[in-house]
């Protein structure tokens, strides 16, 4: 096992000998099988930690470190051990619990076991884990020239599985990273040489990761695995063969489960494949510019579209409207579908308020469903499925009754009946107090508590008995703590003591008696208490299989409760914040008229934000496909263009949008190049990473892809920058035809004519020394940049200022004169209207172009014709036709 472990054994005293103790014994034994976790070893009411584990473990927690004998050491008590492990579990660690199975009897070793091993990425209990996030672990493997990813999340049997090309690892492997965010990552060791991949891990802080030597991941052995999970003969109905480079990493996730949680996960009974072309593929830099499940600040949900649209009752409705935002759709069949479904509760009111105050007492069922399934649900969380169960009950009648499909609810029927006849209304969470499993539900049980409770009871009932069948008025049960329960005869009266009498002791006034009966009631009575936690336990874990065998049945509730909190808050949203349905197709245009950017406006006073229009085709009909904005610093622009953005995703998952009117053709990319940062972890400066960024886009747009550009070729010198974003908006323009909104402080760019380019600006008042930003976008190009004002704003002393304003005024002077260098001569001179694939040379050659796109071309996308007239294209290019 790779994982950098810790070398177990003891540590060598000063005098050079070891702590050789029975239990050291038993710890050092334990530890060889756990030498890469953190062995959390019982003794009495604390977990101890020895040696190196001690050491780290007591840095790690602030633990006082002291010595058991010359080994280090350091505890926590039991009751505390939650808190503990969730810490070591944030910094990556995994915890093997070691519990003491048999009871001290004071003499020989007690008996010891680990009954669980946790890991961040395998974690069940509510304590270790985020409840509005999947808690997924991951596994990547690469064969010959194919790589599968697969993801689990083992609370809620969510289990996923993709495929890419080796020479696609850094865009996918950091896309599925960014979207899956695993808590823990597997690999085979063959992975620590690949560079790219080290070098994407290491840019995740958060991951916990481990290797394994390559052979575990066999794909015939990964393949019956999986169908043994499943219950199938194969995986065709998953689309899966045993070549699927899918496989292998499943089919090892499924084992690592199983090994480290040291239970069966029947819940997990199905994977889904998906290739990333069923979605909207966004880069991972695209997405965290857009801030749509995480904020740039300090990647939390605050200020992101999520946080606006959030408005989900459950855990599992957030975790579902996360993964919709993450994974937008691209067929307009189930974008349509998902509308209908928001429009259902949009334009009803009270089914809206029915949902959201059932929904409020809906626990996560999801998870409930997985503890269940894997034998870790205590009473409480039974009850918390039932009156969970029963919410939705209610739920699903009245959305059948306004005709929002129909619902299987005789299971989840039987489910409730079943826990509220069995298990105690509050019952206790542990076995210790009898308050598990209802009076009346099993008679074994009810005997008992009843010979607990009536004890006094029961041997007056004997007594009685007893007098009646010997005629003895005066016989007594009496007891006392050296001969326990005995009968009481009086002298006068043993000649009337009955054969099955049995002689304890004869005193001078009367004899001492037992009888089988009240030997029986005696031991009864002795052994009812821990009949009782005994009973109670076997019986509970009866009725949890009995609800762990419907798993499947409560997952798909879950998946419903989770599909109405969305749609149902999606409505909530849309009517709260004015949005309107936006109609989606299949074409090429997006227009939208009183747009308005979902997070600003919600953060600002309300009324504030000014809405804006926009009109981009990429039908190649004569209308405009790139709009080049212009406009002052501060005046709107960054805001415009992600606002246009995330209007596109929304309305692709299916949402309303903060629109007065909107017009979708469903986009296949969304590319998102926003501001500049370093990555100096990366070693790349914030010029490259820009230029990365930019050849990314180039290489991967499409004609169906929406391209959203700020500012590129900001970051370096104005000449170069500036022809840079030029050839740049040639290629978007010329290649590929794509939606482009292009936003830059280069004027002189606004120079170019094309047929497909708009140009667009944001629109100022100029009152005196005062400038008013209007945000409001009109047609045109905008004549200032206004920057010295905005750093006036900015607070830059006016002495600076002053100084500024002089410069600027003398470089505009010698730029009449041309006694002066300045920025916009260095502007190739463009001819009045040129076409401008003729104008500039471009940023590749025509080989280059042409190269790119049979790279870029989608095969299965593309009829024969289209073929034909790409491959007429391209001949043209290079014969330089
Ligand atoms: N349509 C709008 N209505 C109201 N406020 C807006 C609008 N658009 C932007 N703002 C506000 O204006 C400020 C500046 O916006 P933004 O960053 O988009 O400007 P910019 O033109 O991109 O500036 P720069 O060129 O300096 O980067 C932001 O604080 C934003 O909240």
């Amino acid at each position: 096992m790779g994982k950098d472990s810790v070398v177990a054994g003891c540590v060598p005293s000063k005098s050079g000998s070891m702590e050789d103790t029975p239990l050291m014994r038993q710890y050092q034994e334990m530890k060889e099988t756990y030498k890469d976790e953190v062995l959390f070893f019982r003794v009495g009411d604390f977990y101890e930690m020895f040696n190196d584990d001690a050491v780290e473990i007591s840095r790690l927690l602030n633990l006082t470190l002291t010595h058991r004998g010359s080994q280090p050491m350091c505890g926590i008590p039991y009751h505390a051990s939650k808190r503990y492990i969730a810490r070591l579990l944030r910094c990556g660690k995994r915890v093997a619990v070691c519990e003491q199975v048999s009871e001290p009897t004071g003499k020989g070793l007690t008996e010891r076991k680990v009954v669980e091993v946790i890991t961040p990425g395998t974690a069940v209990d509510g304590d270790y884990i985020e409840g509005v996030a999947n808690n997924f672990l991951a596994c990547l493997f690469v064969r010959g020239q194919s790589a599968g990813f697969a993801f689990v999340d083992v609370t809620t049997a969510d289990f996923f599985a993709t495929s890419w090309s080796v020479s696609d690892m850094e865009e996918s492997f950091s896309k599925e990273l960014g979207r899956a965010h695993p808590r823990e990552l597997i690999l085979p060791e063959s992975l620590r040489r690949n560079d790219t991949v080290q070098r994407l891990i290491s840019l995740d802080g958060g991951i916990a990761c481990s290797y394994y030597p390559d052979w575990n991941f066999d794909a015939e052995k990964s393949f019956g695995r999986l169908c043994a999970q499943f219950g199938t003969k194969n995986l065709k109905s998953f689309s899966l063969s045993e070549l699927s480079p899918e496989v292998p990493p499943a089919g090892f996730l499924l084992d690592y489960v199983q090994k480290m949680t040291i239970t069966a996960t029947p819940h997990i009974n199905s994977i889904k494949v998906y290739k990333d072309s069923q979605f909207v593929m966004m880069d991972d830099s695209s997405r965290r510019n857009l801030e749509i499940v995480a904020n740039l600040r300090d990647g939390s949900a605050q200020f992101s579209l999520l946080e606006v649209i959030a408005r989900t009752r459950t855990a599992m409705g957030r975790r579902l409207l996360r993964s919709w935002l993450l994974y937008p759709l691209r067929s307009v069949g189930d974008i349509k579908m998902r509308q209908d479904d928001v429009s259902f509760f949009f334009g009803n009111g009270g089914m809206r308020d029915d949902a959201e105050s059932l929904l409020s007492s809906i626990l996560d069922v999801e998870r409930l469903a997985g503890r269940i399934a894997m034998e870790r649900a205590h009473a409480k969380d039974l009850q918390a499925l039932r009156a969970s169960l029963d919410a939705w009950i209610r739920m699903a009648e009245k959305l059948s009754a306004a005709g929002f499909g129909t619902f299987e609810l005789e299971k989840a029927r039987e489910i409730s009946a079943l826990i509220s006849s069995s298990i105690e209304e509050d019952p206790s969470t542990t076995f210790g107090d009898g308050r598990v499993v209802k009076a009346g539900w099993s008679s074994e049980l009810d005997g008992y508590r009843d010979m607990q409770e009536n004890a006094g009871r029961i041997l007056e009932e004997y007594a009685a008995e007893e007098q009646r069948l010997t005629g003895i008025q005066n016989l007594r049960i009496k007891v006392n703590s050296i001969s326990g329960y005995y009968i009481e005869i009086t002298r006068g009266k043993v000649s009337q003591v009955p054969p099955h009498f049995i002689m304890r002791r004869s005193l001078t006034n009367s004899d001492r008696f037992t009888t089988p009966r009240l030997q029986e009631i005696e031991r009864q009575m002795n052994e009812a208490a821990s009949r009782i936690v005994e009973t109670e336990r076997a019986l509970f874990a009866e009725i949890r299989a009995k609800i762990a065998a419907e798993s499947s049945y409560i997952l798909s509730v879950a998946h419903k409760i989770a599909y109405v909190d969305v749609v149902s808050a999606l409505a909530s949203s849309a009517v709260l914040n004015r949005w309107v349905r936006p109609v989606v197709d299949d074409g090429d245009v997006f227009r939208v008229v009183g747009g308005r950017h979902p997070v600003v406006e919600a953060h600002l006073p309300s009324g504030e934000f000014v809405p804006n229009d926009i009109v981009v085709s990429s039908a190649g009909d004569g209308s405009a496909s790139f709009g080049l904005i212009t406009g002052p610093n501060m005046a709107g622009k960054s805001t415009y263009l992600r606002q246009n953005a995330l209007l596109a995703l929304m309305a692709q998952i299916g949402s309303y949008v903060p629109a007065e009117e909107a017009h979708v053709g469903v986009v296949d990319r969304i590319f998102c190049r926003v501001g500049a940062s370093d990555n100096l972890a990366r070693g790349e400066s914030t010029f490259l990473v820009e230029m990365t960024e930019t050849a990314y886009i180039l290489r991967g747009a499409t004609r169906k892809s929406l391209v959203i550009m700020d500012e590129v070729g900001r970051g370096t010198s104005t000449e170069d920058g500036l022809s840079i974003a030029w050839a740049v908006s040639e290629y978007l323009l010329n290649t590929i035809q794509c939606k482009t909104l292009f936003a830059t402080h280069y004027h002189e760019l606004t120079r170019m004519v094309h047929p497909s380019l708009k140009l667009m600006c944001m629109d100022v008042l100029e009152d005196g020394d005062k400038v008013v930003f209007l945000r409001k976008m009109k047609e045109g190009a905008s004549e200032n940049s206004y920057g010295i004002h905005v750093a006036s704003l900015a607070g830059i002393p006016q002495t600076v200022i002053k100084r500024a304003s002089e410069i600027l005024s003398s470089l505009q002077d010698s730029a009449g004169s041309g006694s002066c260098r300045i920025e916009t001569s260095t502007v190739p001179d463009v001819p009045p209207n040129p076409r401008l694939s003729v104008t500039m040379p471009g940023l590749f050659s025509d080989e280059e172009i042409v190269l790119e796109e049979i790279l870029s071309v989608d095969t299965d996308e593309i009829t024969p014709k289209q073929a034909l007239q790409i491959i007429e294209r391209w001949k043209s290019a290079l014969s330089g036709t």
